[in-house]
């Protein structure tokens, strides 16, 4: 999606002076529940054309175009922003799962190894350092980002103190849904633990070939029991918002997406525009879960969970660790009745849900929340995480 993640061109994890992190109790803006249902449709697999090299397409070029050009935003620009909570939400996202992953590899081995699939600018770097990951391959479409990722990883080696360790880095400019990355390791042998996919795998929904060959992938080099985890947009919360708007096309102030039509989803090509404040539109293709799960088992892979961001925000924060994080990333926006106008949005209405939230006079100020158009724009994703058979 049009950088979703929040994560392009920031860590998130940037250490934060101030202590008004909001988050003494948390409100869930309403108007956006999710419910899976309506749009079913037949599983059956669809042969394209013989996938074409990656400089023939059109698509493949306007993504990796549009990635290169999106501009690093500096710390202080970044907090101005209209989504800095959306961001920064979508960010505590990644590192939430990412982290449980890296634990759930630890139970069994300590050197882990990760493909991080689509890694953009590199602005999960500092999650796999914190992960004390053992190596990392870095692979993107788009050369700028693949470049200015390793840059990241160079500045955050020269950083590093006497004896800290940090992790072995490889970087890698294809397009994972043409391209087989496996040739291009620098080790032909290469075994992953993990490989991470945030906001792009519904890239490759374009044709059964690419959204195959970005699984195999994914996939193909995982050593049994590791895991592909990802985040990527929730068809069926798409269709829904879709079939509820009386155009084709629904969103808010902060995020709008487009489809060419209702009522006809094709399983692969079901294009859309999504358009992000402050980030230009890419086209992205529908990815119908179900398949996906059913496409992942001939690769050896086994659904773990799928979760809408709703759920594993509302399962997650129940730990306490994960709470302090949300804090720590400015992940929601602190709301107390006193002053409006620092308010991240200036629509009274973004911010009902919290004033029922705190009406009784119950809850501890300021409430850690989401403006409403902010937190419709995040309800659109989902996580998942797969783990290879034996
Ligand atoms: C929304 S950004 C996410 C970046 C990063 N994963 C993150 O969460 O910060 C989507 C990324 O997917 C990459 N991408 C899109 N299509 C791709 C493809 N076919 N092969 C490899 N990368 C692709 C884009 O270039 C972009 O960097």
């Amino acid at each position: 999606m049009a950088d979703p993640a929040a994560a392009e061109g920031k860590d998130g994890e940037q250490p934060r002076g101030d202590a008004e992190g909001g988050s003494s109790g948390t409100a869930r803006p309403a108007g956006s529940e999710q419910q899976e249902g309506g749009t079913k449709r037949k599983l059956e697999e669809q042969e394209g054309e013989p996938p074409k090299k990656s400089s023939e397409t059109g698509h493949g070029q306007a993504v990796a175009a549009h990635y290169n050009e999106l501009q690093e935003v500096g710390l202080e620009k970044r907090s101005q922003s209209r989504i800095f909570y959306l961001r920064n939400f979508n960010n505590w996202t990644k590192s939430v799962l990412i982290g449980e992953f890296i634990d759930r590899v630890r139970r069994k081995k300590s050197d882990i190894t990760v493909l991080d699939l689509g890694c953009g600018k590199g602005g999960d770097l500092l999650k796999w350092k914190k992960g004390r990951i053992k190596k990392i391959v870095c692979t993107d479409i788009a050369d700028i980002s693949v470049q200015q990722c390793k840059q990241r990883y160079e500045d955050m080696k020269a950083r590093c103190r006497y004896n800290e360790r940090i992790f072995d880095a490889e970087f890698i400019q294809a397009d994972s849904t043409k391209d087989l990355l496996s040739s291009k390791y620098n080790d032909p042998d290469m075994r992953f633990d993990i490989c991470s996919c945030q906001f792009v795998y519904h890239y490759s929904f374009e044709t059964y070939e690419q959204a195959d060959m970005m699984l195999k992938n994914a996939c193909g080099n995982l050593s049994p029991g590791g895991y592909f985890i990802g985040t990527t947009p929730n068809s069926f919360e798409l269709v829904k918002r879709l079939e509820a708007s009386e155009t084709n096309s629904f969103g808010n102030d902060v995020y709008s997406v487009k489809f060419e039509k209702k009522g006809e989803y094709p399983l692969f090509g079901c294009k859309y525009d999504f358009h992000l404040e402050e980030v230009v539109d890419v086209p992205e293709f529908l990815v119908y879960f179900p398949l996906l799960e059913e496409m992942a088992k001939k690769h050896g892979m086994k659904l773990v969970y799928k979760m809408t961001f709703r759920e594993f925000y509302e399962e997650k924060v129940k730990n306490e660790e994960h709470k302090m994080l949300l804090r720590r990333m400015q992940a929601l926006e602190p709301y107390s009745t006193s002053d409006d106008s620092r308010l991240a949005s200036d629509k009274p209405d973004d911010y009902e849900h919290a004033k029922e939230f705190i009406k009784d006079g119950k809850a501890k100020l300021p409430l850690g929340t989401l403006s409403k158009s902010e937190w419709e724009a995040t309800s659109i994703y989902l996580v998942f995480a797969f783990e290879k058979q034996l």
